[in-house]
């Protein structure tokens, strides 16, 4: 499932030179994304509205039990279109923000090669992911911010601040000009360089244990590629969480809550919640992780094959 099928390490696509296999990974990547956001969004919502909602007073009762008690109630309330709130954002996010993560981690990976018959060693592909980390964090805070909004918004009671994605940016731009669009931009890259290195780097890894010897990874079968860039999200989330719950908090909260930023969440939420809120949210985060990016992965590899074909 790969653009050079007669290579075998994972070099193969990223020799020096080879200008077209980077154009290719940015329009793979692009499609892999549209791919991750439409499989993976209602458990978006979902991980959201658990992340953020209110802490119960003595005596009452959490708003939502757990995953499936979030579903059921999301969907009792606002029927399936309500799992798919807020998606416009990612969508229109997501898709150039996986192009330019997958051209970063090509580019990553170039720029480590000295042989290129020499396969990358696991902290060079995991330096390559950390990298694109740093390219997607301008493209990634913005889309994250509103979608955030917008999915907590249609979780409260009381009247809508937000009519959609665009309203919200222009909002958002009227109270705290760009600076209040890029809230939430230093827990952003906390989350997300070590994620994406993991994420790239464990790509590589679990395809290369699914590879039988004597194989090349480019020829694992489809049912491969899903499990290896499931695995890949999983291993993404493992490490994005704890600082995934904080940029949560940090985005949606209201101007001035926060005056340390992500520092001010963390403080807050170790003295009222403890550490284990560092994991709110993980059961919707693991199970959307798993098919999104084993979507992600295959249409990545699927796409790069028909461009292969096509140019
Ligand atoms: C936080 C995030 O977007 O993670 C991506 C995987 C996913 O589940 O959406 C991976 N990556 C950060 C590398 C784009």
């Amino acid at each position: 499932m790969s653009s050079n099928t007669n290579e075998s390490d994972s070099n193969a696509e990223v020799k020096k030179g080879e200008k077209v296999s980077g154009i290719k990974s940015f329009f793979a990547g692009g499609a892999g994304g549209m791919c991750c956001v439409a499989t993976g969004h209602p458990l978006d919502t979902i991980k959201v509205r658990l992340q953020t909602q209110p802490k119960p007073g003595p005596g009452e009762q959490p708003r939502y039990l757990g995953t499936l008690d979030c579903a059921k109630k999301t969907i009792a309330k606002e029927g399936f279109r309500g799992l798919y709130k807020g998606m416009l954002a990612p969508l229109a996010g997501v898709t150039p923000m996986f192009a330019v993560c997958f051209f970063g981690n090509d580019l990553g990976k170039r720029l480590q090669i000295k042989d290129p018959n020499v396969p990358l060693t696991k902290v060079q592909l995991f330096l390559a992911g950390g990298l694109s980390g740093v390219f997607t964090t301008s493209i990634m805070v913005p889309g994250e911010r509103i979608k955030c909004l917008l999915q907590i918004q249609a979780d409260s009671h009381g009247p809508q601040k937000y009519k959609g994605p665009i309203d919200c940016a222009k909002q958002l731009y009227k109270e705290g000009g760009i600076r209040s669009i890029y809230k939430g931009t230093a827990a952003t890259l906390l989350r997300d360089v070590p994620a994406s290195g993991m994420y790239f780097m464990s790509y590589e890894w679990v395809k290369e244990l699914l590879t039988p010897a004597g194989h090349s990874k480019s020829e694992l079968s489809p049912a491969r590629v899903l499990f290896a860039g499931g695995m890949a999200g999983i291993f993404n989330w493992l490490v994005a969480l704890p600082q995934d719950v904080l940029k949560s908090r940090l985005q949606t909260a209201p101007e001035g809550r926060y005056p340390n930023g992500i520092r001010s969440v963390f403080t807050e939420l170790m003295a009222t919640e403890g550490p284990a809120a560092l994991y709110k949210g993980a059961t919707p985060v693991l199970l959307r992780a798993f098919p999104a990016n084993a979507a992600c992965f295959l249409g990545y590899e699927v796409t790069i094959k028909l461009l292969d074909m096509l140019f």
